[in-house]
């Protein structure tokens, strides 16, 4: 079951006044009175299961805009397609990886990579919709095709978790689960603390209590430069500026990952990536819902800093994120902890995954029109003080040298990519692919 049914049923507020009710209905006989009380009892019971969760705004109050789901789990058939995706296809070497967040658009590319070189892989995904469902139950329809199964569940449900540990010794797991999104921190600011920092933290404790523990793999961020203005980012940079509360939660999530790796021996490696893009994409990020509204003729807005500045981002093509990924899986020391206690130091790394070229937001817009074909109703506007920062800019130096890491699309090449499936997806496409 989700955590997400742990909900206070406030009980206290349906108290029975016997005096004034019951006084009232003057059954003769104890039968008829035994069973009017027992279905008022019942219909009571039945009320306080059914109601729904104090109805504050419900977009701020449900930590992940989801409406509340429950999962249902388990079953002899479940394991058995557990076990089935989970088997590797290289006996010798290959790995076993629990993918979280492996529908959302980075899990699916990297569960896909991992699959067709032979790794056993395990989804795992709660199908929020933050954005809309249906994408990733594209893409879920598109793994299962490969042979990857994804179990339906939150982070945040540790029996769960714990159970996917029972059936598979995982050997990795690559942590993609998260809230994203910089500006979607001030509407709904307890989805990021519960998938970003209590999510990361059920993981960990199932992952430092497993025998043997896995080495993990996870999703940073370069948002953790926050307000840095010397650039490149390099990793032995400051990050304690963060612009963002998504930004604060990665940057806590790279604290939280000292300290499992520091008590329990956790090998632990986070990956900060810069500004993803790719087809099977977020429909939340820029580059995506630019191309919605060019093409339906509505206005974009871009967004410039002090002093009319450019706005400028390290856009990375999501195929050399999913090299980024492997490489740090396939480089990832085992951990050393067993039953929870640490026998040794571990393995702990943080790297950036971006492609070293910023491309201003108007040199984006420009491509797409190129690509689209259709001119972008622009409206140049000042940056709002929502989380954004001006500029990012990776050196990717350590991955290059420790993970082989070496982008190889440019912007121009990685939106044709983009663009071909996004109008392939939405034009008739979309059905197909979830087929
Ligand atoms: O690299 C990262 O760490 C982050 O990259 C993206 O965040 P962001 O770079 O802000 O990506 P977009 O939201 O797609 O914005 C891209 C650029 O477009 C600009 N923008 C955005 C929205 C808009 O209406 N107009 C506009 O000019 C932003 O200021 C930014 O410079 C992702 O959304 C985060 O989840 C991720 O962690």
């Amino acid at each position: 079951m989700s955590r997400l049914d742990d909900i206070p049923s406030s009980p206290g507020k349906f108290k029975i006044d016997k005096s004034s009710y019951f006084n009232r209905l003057r059954f003769q006989s104890s039968p008829i009175k035994f069973a009017f009380i027992s279905f008022f009892l019942l219909c009571l019971i039945s009320l306080l299961f059914l109601r729904s969760p104090p109805s504050v705004n419900s977009s701020q109050s449900d930590p992940s805009r989801r409406s509340l789901r429950t999962f249902t789990y388990g079953g002899p058939a479940w394991e058995k397609r557990i076990r089935a995706s989970a088997r590797t296809r290289t006996s010798s070497n290959g790995m076993t990886v629990l993918v979280t967040g492996a529908a959302g658009f980075v899990g699916t590319h990297v569960s896909s990579a991992l699959k067709r070189r032979g790794d056993g892989v395990i989804g795992l995904d709660n199908f929020n919709d933050y954005y809309d469902p249906s994408l990733k139950r594209a893409r879920q329809a598109l793994l299962e095709r490969s042979g990857v199964f994804i179990v339906e569940g939150d982070i945040n449900d540790v029996e769960l978790l714990r159970k996917l540990f029972k059936i598979v010794s995982f050997t990795h797991v690559m942590h993609l689960a998260a809230q994203a999104g910089v500006r979607y921190a001030m509407e709904n600011p307890g989805s990021y603390v519960h998938s970003n920092i209590a999510g990361l933290v059920n993981l960990l404790e199932v992952c430092k209590a497993a025998n043997p523990q896995p080495a993990i793999v996870w999703a940073s961020s370069s948002s953790v430069y926050g307000l840095n203005t010397k650039v490149p980012f390099s990793e032995k940079d400051r990050t304690d500026q963060p612009a963002s509360l998504y930004a604060a939660t990665k940057k806590a999530g790279e604290e939280i990952a000292h300290t499992y790796n520091h008590i329990y021996g956790l090998s632990l490696t986070g990956l900060r990536f810069f500004t993803v893009y790719g087809p099977w994409g977020r429909p939340d990020m820029a580059y995506f819902f630019f191309t919605k509204d060019i093409l339906k003729g509505k206005s974009i807005s871009i967004f410039e800093s002090a002093n009319h500045g450019t706005v400028a981002r390290d856009f990375t093509y999501i195929d050399d994120i999913v090299k980024g990924c492997l490489g740090a899986l396939d480089t990832a020391e085992k951990s050393t902890g067993t039953g929870g206690k640490k026998r040794g130091p571990a393995q702990l790394r943080v790297f950036n995954l971006g492609n070293t070229s910023p491309v201003p937001v108007s040199d984006l817009v420009s491509i797409l029109e190129r690509q689209l074909k259709v001119k972008a109703k622009k409206n140049v506007i000042k940056m709002p003080r929502n989380g954004d920062v001006p500029f990012t800019h990776a050196n990717i130096s350590l991955a290059q040298r420790e993970l082989g890491y070496k982008p190889t699309t440019d912007l121009q090449t990685g939106l044709k990519k983009f663009v071909r499936w996004y109008l392939s997806y939405y034009s008739g496409g979309k059905k197909a692919a979830a087929r």
